[in-house]
């Protein structure tokens, strides 16, 4: 399969301060990530609270500059694309947020949310932009009438369909899914998932699925990548990380895994919370909570190596 988005050595550290007069510490939120995404694919990136998934995803699409690295799509790499070029892959990248009632202007009508983006990207008339914007309102479930309405008439499962129509109504070829029900009920969750799946095979798309929730991810994802404080831990298909988890973390996110659709997040796996990223463990960064560390893993940093093809583990003790 053809590799959309190929991400090289990314890191994206924020410089945070105590006070003006104290020196910069770093918060180190993605740590030097390497990855493919091919065309077609649900690439599934999960962690608990912290890892660093919504800076990467952030990241891949330049919501948010990265410190250094390459992010390759479709073969340029964008990072180097001046700004007046980068509006097209704008376009064909866009983001679906977590949370459905902070991510609408409130004071505008449904059809002015959907349709912005037509204005900056597409020369269309006003009366072919009406009929986009309905039909895309309509592929997602929603009707014409709803293009007059506020965001606040709207449930939560609707108000997302509105961001995903918003999302969608530029043609792109991949999206960012940022949490995108976990906000949700759970019996609407199912629902958006459903259509998220459905969209993706009726126009190829491409997605990146952020999520803390594992039972989500089985039902969702081809690919997986496992993070930890701003590190990939394990990376390969769902059945590599489904069926044969090489990384004592990805076995204990399994092992706290809720049945599907309860929404529950990642909090608490065995010994303890994860530590504070602007001043992570050394050596191996999951060592203060891992059952298997020896002295080995405090001193020294194990790689990122191919156990079996596609199949990535940083551990040392990886089989
Ligand atoms: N703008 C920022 N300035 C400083 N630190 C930040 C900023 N954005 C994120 N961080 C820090 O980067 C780290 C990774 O955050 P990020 O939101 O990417 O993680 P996450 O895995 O998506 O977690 P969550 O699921 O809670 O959103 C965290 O320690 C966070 O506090």
């Amino acid at each position: 399969m053809a590799v959309l988005l190929k991400v090289e050595g990314l890191k994206k550290y924020f410089e945070i301060r105590k006070s003006m007069f104290s020196r910069p510490i770093y918060v180190k939120a993605v740590n030097d990530v390497s990855f493919e995404i091919q065309k077609g694919s649900i690439f599934a990136v999960v962690g608990e609270s912290g890892s660093g998934k919504s800076t990467l995803g952030r990241t891949v699409i330049k919501l948010i500059e990265p410190t250094s690295g390459k992010i390759l799509y479709d073969g340029r790499d964008i990072t180097q694309i001046e700004k007046k070029d980068f509006l097209e892959f704008r376009r064909r990248m866009q983001i679906v947020q977590q949370d459905p009632y902070n991510s609408l202007h409130p004071r505008k009508l449904v059809k002015d949310i959907v349709g912005e983006g037509l204005k900056i990207h597409f020369k269309m008339r006003s009366d072919e932009i009406y009929v986009r914007i309905k039909e895309i309102l309509e592929l997602v479930g929603m009707r014409e009438e709803h293009m007059f309405r506020y965001p606040h008439e709207f449930s939560g499962g609707q108000r997302q369909r509105i961001a995903i129509a918003r999302a969608l109504v530029l043609r792109p070829e991949f999206l960012v899914l940022d949490e995108p029900t976990s906000a949700l009920d759970v019996s609407v969750q199912a629902r958006v998932l459903a259509l998220l799946k459905e969209l993706r095979e009726k126009f190829g798309l491409t997605y990146m699925f952020i999520t803390h929730n594992l039972a989500v991810v089985d039902h969702m994802a081809t690919h997986v990548v496992v993070m930890y404080l701003g590190k990939i831990m394990e990376m390969g298909s769902k059945q590599d990380i489904f069926e044969r988890a090489s990384h004592p973390y990805t076995k204990a996110l399994l092992d706290s895994i809720p049945s599907f659709g309860t929404g529950r997040r990642i909090r608490s796996i065995p010994r303890g919370e994860i530590p504070n990223p602007a001043n992570p463990p050394s050596g191996c960064v999951f060592h203060t909570r891992c059952t298997q560390a020896v002295e080995m893993c405090k001193v020294e940093e194990p790689k990122l190596v191919e156990v079996s093809p596609g199949h990535f583990c940083r551990c040392h003790f990886c089989a």
